[in-house]
């Protein structure tokens, strides 16, 4: 039977209506009916094309992505996506997820505005967004060198302020104080929101942000004092390599006073340093805001390499004919479906998490604008640690979904190969994920230690205010189905990470120096705080795998006891065997285009042979039936080999 028959077959045996879960995916249908429009007409472009990337070199794929940047801008002015004076609409930001090419102006419309709109005066922000919004000046975010990235504080750019000129004088001193990384920077980028240690008559006052002009805009030539460059090929093939990641030194490079991102903490005409009334981390706030989309991207990766691995296990057959019969369907062996179905619920898991997290991020937005700081800790825990959650989640199972299509998920056509290396560096940017999770441990430890002094915890560390009750807990399940409970699962990992961050308090109290034992510790309290992110995804929604997965937790804690572990599995078991109807028609529910999903074993109508066979025809390789280099390489030795034979 050919492919295009088994996923027919597939469809209709979904149990659901797809259109609706359609709309429950996309979050209303408004935002249903926009996707749809946007990613076909995307997918109708042939600028936006990108099955020939992978066999482009380096300049070439750049030069496409510039090529890409320019149309999509073309688009957004034409279609009407942005404003003179305002940010980008949403379908902006649609179609550049559709166009699936990572570029220069990630950086500028996800870092350089966010940073001069979280940061900067109003004045400051009346001078340059304006030019931001129209793309005339093209920014990026320059934060990490090339000795420090995760350690902010430990930055050594300097900004010295220069009573005579009133100007800062931006230096790098050193060969590890070159800024490195940052995207956009390396070839495009005209100004950057750099961030220095601020000096003032010799005194050091901590990182800030300032805004400089790096390029020219008339012939694009870096300004005096500045040296500039791209950092050099990266992971994968085409993946991120369309970005120009970037290296930058300054050499006394002079900038107006006004250049400084002003709202936190001001320098005035005579030097004097001036702290607002805010925390002073919320010149951290980019990061945040960026922490939270990529929360909701991580759904968007995943769901992809699931679709792909779910069409392509219910096309693919092996073993099990009798009589000439038709071989079994991959996706039948409960093996496939113990790997691919707890990816396929977490992608769904993640989509939840992510509008919850961008409910949460609007509302600590709307608190600050009315001086309310009180939830910012909850946003950054929240933020960070959903962001390494999600990302190494979704950056094992891009590749898990690979090892699920077997050697043609190897396939750069299987779409996967390139999904891979364009997402695992979310595992790293915007804050490493173990260095986010210590964060969140912090924040954990200190709530448990405020306890007996009577502060409520508030948020998603609410639980934590029944803490003699979880103490006392030990699950009462004694059916397979008594799993199904919400609130059942729901105890159990309020549970589990209660007494993990519980354990790790306690284990630090035996430290003299807090910060030694917090070192010594850290393993552990990176464990409780995946335990305390795991407990936030589970309370949006339902997720009784990840139990199983950790079940070893459960059972050290004392929460549930072999017996009841095993039921869970059962469990489990059953619910493998509901979604198996219905697991084409659940990846269907994403209304991702052929275009988008990029890939053969991923497409909508199966057809999956036919076109990996001619597909394999149109490699570079295949234009010549003899090889280059035969007549140099293999000629000699076959030569060789028959004197050899003579002898
Ligand atoms: C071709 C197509 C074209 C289409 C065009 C059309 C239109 C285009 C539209 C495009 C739209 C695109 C949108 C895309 C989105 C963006 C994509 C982004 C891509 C990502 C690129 C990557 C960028 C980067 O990586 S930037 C650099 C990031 N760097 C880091 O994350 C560094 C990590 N380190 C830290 O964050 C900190 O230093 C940290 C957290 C480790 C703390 O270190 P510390 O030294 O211990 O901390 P300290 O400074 O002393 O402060 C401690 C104190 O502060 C609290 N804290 C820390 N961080 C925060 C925070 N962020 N917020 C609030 N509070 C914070 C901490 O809890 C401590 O508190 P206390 O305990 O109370 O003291
Ligand atoms: C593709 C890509 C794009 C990027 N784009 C930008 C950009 O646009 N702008 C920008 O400014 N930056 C950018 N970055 C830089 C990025 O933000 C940093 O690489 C990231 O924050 C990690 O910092 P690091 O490289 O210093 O890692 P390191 O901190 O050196 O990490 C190395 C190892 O040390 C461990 N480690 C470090 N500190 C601790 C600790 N306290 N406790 C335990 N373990 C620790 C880490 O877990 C990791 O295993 C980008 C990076 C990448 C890969």
């Amino acid at each position: 039977m050919e492919g295009v028959d088994h996923l027919a077959f597939e469809r209709n045996k979904a149990q659901f209506d797809v259109d609706e879960m359609k709309i429950v995916w996309a979050g209303s249908r408004e935002d249903f009916e926009l996707s749809d429009r946007i990613s076909r007409l995307v997918a109708s472009d042939p600028v936006f094309r990108k099955d020939d990337r992978a066999a482009l070199g380096r300049k070439e794929l750049f030069k496409n992505t510039l090529r890409k940047a320019a149309h999509a801008w073309k688009r957004v002015i034409e279609l009407r996506l942005s404003g003179e004076f305002s940010a980008l609409e949403p379908e902006a930001y649609k179609l550049r997820a559709f166009v699936d090419q990572p570029a220069f102006t990630d950086l500028h419309w996800g870092m350089f505005v966010p940073a001069i709109q979280g940061q900067g005066t109003d004045e400051q922000q009346q001078k340059w967004l304006p030019l931001a919004y129209r793309m005339q000046i093209i920014g990026c975010y320059a934060q990490t060198e090339l000795g420090h990235g995760s350690n902010v504080q430990g930055l050594e750019t300097t900004a010295t302020f220069d009573p005579k000129t009133d100007e800062f004088v931006i230096h790098s001193p050193t060969l590890t104080s070159s800024k490195w990384w940052p995207g956009g920077l390396g070839k495009v980028s005209t100004h950057a929101v750099v961030y220095a240690r601020l000096i003032i008559d010799g005194q050091d006052y901590g990182v800030h942000g300032f805004i400089v002009q790096l390029r020219s805009l008339d012939d694009h030539l870096p300004l005096p004092g500045i040296t500039i460059g791209d950092i050099g090929m990266k992971f994968g093939n085409a993946a991120y390599n369309t970005m120009d990641n970037g290296v930058l030194t300054f050499d006394h490079v002079r900038i107006p006073r006004n250049q400084m991102l002003m709202r936190v903490s001001q320098v005035t005409r005579e030097g004097k340093y001036v702290h607002s009334n805010v925390p002073r981390q919320l010149v951290y706030g980019t990061m945040v805001y960026v922490r939270q989309k990529i929360v909701a991207d991580a759904s968007v990766a995943l769901s992809r390499a699931v679709c792909i691995a779910t069409r392509y296990s219910a096309v693919r057959r092996q073993f099990g004919s009798h009589n000439g019969g038709l071989e079994t369907q991959v996706i039948d062996y409960k093996t496939q479906q113990s790997r691919l179905f707890p990816l396929l619920a977490s992608a769904y898991a993640f989509r939840f998490v992510g509008e919850w997290l961008l409910w949460l991020y609007t509302d600590v937005t709307e608190r600050l604008k009315a001086k309310d700081f009180s939830t910012l800790p909850e946003a950054h825990a929240c933020t960070a640690g959903l962001k390494s959650l999600t990302t190494t989640a979704t950056a094992d199972g891009i590749e898990e979904c690979r090892k699920l299509c077997g050697g043609h998920g190897y396939l750069c056509s299987s779409g996967l190969p390139e999904l891979f290396a364009v997402y695992v560096p979310a595992c790293t940017y915007e804050g490493d994920n173990i260095v986010l999770l210590l964060q969140v441990a912090r924040h954990l430890v200190k709530t448990v230690s405020q306890l007996s002094t009577g502060n409520k915890p508030v948020g998603t560390t609410a639980y934590m205010a029944r803490l003699e009750q979880l103490l006392q807990y030990h699950s009462d399940v004694k059916k397979a189905e008594d799993w199904l409970k919400p609130n059942v699962v729901l105890e159990a990992f309020e549970a589990r990470a209660a007494r993990m961050c519980v354990a790790c308090a306690q284990n630090l109290s035996k430290f003299s120096n807090p910060e030694e034992g917090f070192q010594e510790l850290a393993a552990d309290l990176v464990e409780a705080a995946v335990a305390h992110c795991q407990l936030i995804v589970v309370s949006n929604v339902y997720a009784l795998s990840l139990l199983h997965k950790h079940l070893g937790d459960f059972i050290s804690t004392g929460c549930i006891d072999p017996k009841q572990g095993s039921l869970a599995n059962e469990q489990l078991r059953n619910l493998y065997s509901q979604v198996r109807p219905n697991a084409v028609a659940l990846v269907d529910a994403y209304n991702y285009t052929d275009h988008y999903l990029g890939s053969i074993l991923g497409r909508y109508d199966g057809n999956v042979y036919p076109k990996l066979y001619e597909e394999a025809w149109k490699d570079p390789l295949n234009d010549s039936i003899v090889p280059d280099g035969f007549k140099e390489y293999i000629q000699p030795l076959l030569k060789q080999q028959l004197r050899n034979a003579r002898l």
